[in-house]
């Protein structure tokens, strides 16, 4: 077949499954609620609506991107079940070569023959992994180039004649002209990626991935995968995705849905612990020390310690009578509940609420016992009334009190007292002096709340109560979560599992350890295998390898990933006396091509800079961590810029940034590496050291 017959013939089949998605839609739009009742209904109602939303067409996302031609003997070729990808006579040629197209979701159809196969199908397989020393049964792997949705161009890579693709359509996709929001990979995910997303719901991964290496796509196509390959399971319990602030999740938050996944939670550490109003901020060391694990037990003693001592016996009144309960008893009840409120898997644990509903029912049931021996048979309803009793409450009010939250926490961190008893052994006083606010509050709600005693708060609430917890949960940047963060998120993990994703060189919190193990501890899955990503996609080789120069200051050990691709124009190092003017006119060029821009400079700069390219005539905006979306001239804060990139971006005055905090080479590490196609560093003086070399 010539290339045009080729293109000719898939565009046809492109235009049959656009056909037969419509009539997927028509079809589902006429399912009748059938359902008996108004609750029914209801459900059948959502369900349908649901179906419609994965099955909406998007205008300019085609039906399919790839195609598989493999041999129909190959055992490793059949097996799919009947929705997923049965197999079609309808595409099996004349010599036995069976195709399968490859798409974001599964097609067919009037007489429900498959059309186009869902990526994530266990069919589609092969298309990601398969390779010239392993075909996987491929004959050959056919990848589709588009253009606005109009089908243009071909690569094929005839594997069972040895022949590798060049990765001609892999590298247009990553240079194709960023407009706002992150995108999905579907198209291209690479092997090494594969694995990782197709990893068993069972196996927890952690992602040790240099910039650009794809963790974030790849954690979100994980989780889309796995909602697909267990959808029951996973639509109750449900799968939540953590990001490290609001511009980045605005950033990713489009890429599950254009794979179809709607239903998917995504939030910051800062949004699921937002259990106090946050209007201060620590500096660096107490933030440290606020994230330390140490603070877990803390935390603990100060609720469970403030337990007391039974002093008296209590008279239960049950059904008419009273009976005494003696303190001996008394405090047996208190020293068992008190031990099952140790330890720390969340599931098992007795929790605080708990354990004094519990305490009020073991007095009731002490004094239903005395009755039962002396002859009479108290009902369940009087039992429960008994523990509800003011002498019961009363009981309990004294010895195991209820307690909130953020008042707990309030007054450790405002009463010395309370904290040197909380703390004794386990912080010394320096750091308890550093714990302390230096005036007490007039009330919970006006204290000077910062992100990290927000967390401290949640750890509480959740020694009070059990935390609900997901099915699956993606963390990324994840190198920058302290340990009472990692513990948070652990308490929304219930029994499921973990995908973690980060690069503990750009490690830039204060708590940073460096190490995988720590983290990996407090997220509650210490045994979780560190997978390395290392092919950088993002980032051009000039640029990577100039960044990769501070790699041995700021992670001795870690390896620099290598690009997977190179362009010599990529970087421009421009020492300048003065910043404004040229700033201006780098940025003009720059604004001239299409794609998306960033100037990234330190957080106190930001406004001057936008000021000067406003003035300039440069349609400059800020980038604000409220989750605005960017404009296509973006000013970023060096403190936002981590998850993010830009077609072009251009670093000003890269010793401000790295001045500006302790672990400012981290940041600058990151800053240097959010360029996709070029990347300009301005600078007055000297760059810093390892970057002079
Ligand atoms: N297989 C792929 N095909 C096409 N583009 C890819 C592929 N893998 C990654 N990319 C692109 O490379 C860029 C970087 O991906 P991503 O943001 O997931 O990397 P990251 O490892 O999370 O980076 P960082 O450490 O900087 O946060 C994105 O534009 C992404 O779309």
């Amino acid at each position: 077949m010539t290339p045009d017959s080729v293109l000719a013939a898939e565009r046809a089949h492109l235009h049959r499954a656009a056909a037969c998605l419509t009539g997927m839609r028509a079809a589902a739009a006429a399912v009748v609620d059938a359902g008996g009742d108004a609750w029914a209904s209801e459900r059948l109602g959502a369900a349908r609506a649901e179906r419609l939303r994965a099955l909406a067409e998007d205008p300019g996302v085609p039906a399919f991107f790839g195609r598989t031609d493999g041999s129909r003997t190959d055992g490793s070729r059949t097996g799919g079940s009947r929705t997923d990808g049965s197999r079609s006579d309808s595409q099996v040629s004349a010599g036995g070569v069976e195709t399968f197209h490859i798409g974001r979701r599964h097609v067919r159809d009037a007489a429900g023959e498959p059309v186009v196969i869902d990526w994530r199908a266990p069919m589609s397989r092969p298309f990601y992994r398969a390779t010239v020393a392993d075909p996987q049964g491929l004959v050959r792997r056919r990848r589709f180039g588009f253009d606005g949705g109009e089908l243009t161009g071909f690569e094929d890579e005839l594997l069972g004649a040895g022949e590798e693709g060049g990765g001609r359509l892999l590298r247009e996709e990553i240079e194709r002209p960023r407009s706002g929001p992150m995108r999905d990979i579907v198209a291209t995910i690479q092997p090494e990626q594969d694995e990782i997303v197709r990893a068993p719901l069972t196996e927890s991964v952690c992602v040790q991935g240099a910039p650009g290496t794809g963790k974030t796509a790849v954690g979100l196509h994980r989780a889309a995968y796995l909602l697909y390959t267990h959808a029951g399971q996973l639509a109750r319990t449900g799968v939540l995705v953590v990001g490290p602030n609001r511009a980045f999740l605005r950033y990713i938050e489009q890429v599950l849905p254009t794979l179809g996944e709607v239903d998917v939670e995504q939030t910051t550490v800062a949004d699921l612990t937002a259990r106090v109003p946050v209007r201060a901020a620590d500096p660096d060391p107490v933030a440290a020390l606020k994230g330390d694990e140490r603070m877990a037990a803390v935390l603990h003693r100060a609720l469970w310690g403030a337990i007391a001592k039974p002093a008296d016996d209590v008279q239960v009144p049950l059904a008419g009578r009273r009976y005494r309960v003696p303190v001996e008893r008394l405090k047996r009840y208190v020293d068992d509940l008190r031990r099952r409120g140790r330890g720390d898997d969340d599931q098992l644990v007795l929790h605080y609420a708990a354990g004094r509903e519990r305490l009020a029912l073991t007095l009731a049931e002490d004094a239903r016992r005395q009755k039962e021996e002396a002859g009479g048979s108290p009902t369940d309803a009087e039992t429960a009334r008994a523990a509800r009793s003011p002498e019961v409450r009363a009981f309990c009010d004294a010895v195991w009190p209820a307690r909130d939250a953020a008042a707990l926490v309030c007054e450790l961190l405002a009463d010395p007292a309370l904290l040197a008893r909380a703390a004794r052994g386990v912080l010394d006083e320096a750091e308890q002096a550093a714990l302390r606010w230096p005036v007490a509050p007039r009330s919970v709600r006006t204290a000077p709340w910062s992100p990290a005693d927000a967390v401290l708060v949640d750890e509480v609430a959740g020694l009070l109560e059990r935390t609900g917890g997901y099915g699956h949960v993606v963390v990324d940047e994840a190198q920058d979560l302290s340990a009472m963060q990692c513990r948070a998120i652990a308490r929304r993990l219930a029994a499921g599992s973990l995908t973690v994703l980060g690069d503990l060189a750009q490690a830039t919190g204060p708590g940073a350890t460096g190490d995988w193990a720590p983290t990996l501890r407090g997220l509650g899955r210490p045994g979780t295998a560190v997978r390395p990503l290392t092919r950088g996609y993002r980032v051009p080789g000039e640029v990577l390898d100039f960044a990769n120069r501070l790699l041995p200051v700021i992670a001795p050990g870690l390896p620099a990933a290598t690009a997977v691709r190179r362009d010599p124009g990529a970087l421009a190092l421009r020492p300048v006396a003065d910043l404004a003017g040229p700033l201006a006119d780098v940025v003009r060029e720059l604004v001239a091509a299409p794609g998306s821009v960033g100037v990234v400079c330190g957080d106190a700069a930001v406004a001057e800079v936008t000021a000067g390219l406003c003035a300039a005539g440069l349609p400059a905006e800020p980038l604000a961590d409220d989750g605005a979306a960017a404009g296509r001239l973006a000013v970023v804060p060096a403190g936002l810029a981590k998850g993010l990139e830009f077609d072009a971006v251009v670093v000003v005055d890269p010793a401000a940034i790295v001045a500006a905090e302790p672990r400012g080479l981290q940041r600058l590490y990151v800053v240097l590496t959010r360029a996709v196609s070029r990347l300009v560093v301005l600078h007055r003086g000297d760059l810093p050291e390892p970057l002079a070399s």
